[in-house]
């Protein structure tokens, strides 16, 4: 993933967790640690996040435009910092509570990229797209504030159908079984640690 920027969005209340979930353990490691080490092979690394809540070291810091707004504005400022900073291209955006994630899983969906795509989804297994865990394209951030500026919240409005690709579960379960495990609560935590 060396053309890709990684982004991981840290910034969220963890109100169902009832705590800090990106300090969570899971193997004796923080939750953030887990993502970071899946996106660890990218040149340039953000972390969107309130300044001086975390120390990740190689990791950047870039502070939320619109704090408090959820995942779409946090989209927002990684786009906007990855182009001031490295110009158009791609950014590997992905939650903090995400820890199956793995370089696998992110070289699946940077090998589905085509020249007209500006979006890359994994699908799970109902066929859903995992907006969390995908690839946007820097060219997506006036879309992104102009649904912001609308009041749009969605992140998963932020792949515009036309320009988005899909990744079939089968392929992302054969090289990353649990990537798009999401957790979201203590017993969510658990259950993975039992696996
Ligand atoms: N930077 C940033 N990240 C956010 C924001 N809101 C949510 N996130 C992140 O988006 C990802 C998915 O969000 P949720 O699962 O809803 O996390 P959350 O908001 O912390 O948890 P709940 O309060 O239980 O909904 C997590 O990595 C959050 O840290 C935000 O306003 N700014
Ligand atoms: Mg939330």
């Amino acid at each position: 993933m060396r053309d890709v920027t990684a982004a991981i969005t840290a910034g969220g209340r963890s109100s169902r967790f009832g705590s800090d979930k990106a300090a969570a353990r899971l193997e004796g490691r923080p939750l953030l640690e887990h993502v970071a080490a899946s996106l660890e092979t990218c040149p340039r690394r953000l972390l969107v996040a309130p300044p001086g809540r975390y120390a990740l070291p190689g990791w950047v810091n870039v502070p939320d435009t619109r704090p408090g707004e959820g995942p779409l504005a946090a989209l927002e400022a990684a786009l906007e910092a990855a182009q001031a900073e490295r110009g158009p291209g791609w950014v590997a955006f992905a939650g903090v509570d995400m820890p199956r994630l793995t370089p696998a899983y992110w070289t699946v969906l940077g090998q589905a990229r085509t020249p007209t795509s500006r979006a890359v989804l994994a699908l799970d297994a109902g066929g859903r797209p995992q907006p969390l865990a995908a690839l946007y394209h820097t060219d997506l951030l006036e879309q992104v504030v102009r649904l912001l500026d609308a009041g749009e919240r969605r992140l998963r409005d932020a792949a515009p159908p036309a320009l988005t690709v899909t990744v079939p579960h089968p392929l992302i379960q054969a090289v990353s079984p649990h990537a798009l495990r999401n957790v979201n609560t203590p017993a969510d935590l658990a259950a993975l640690g039992e696996q």
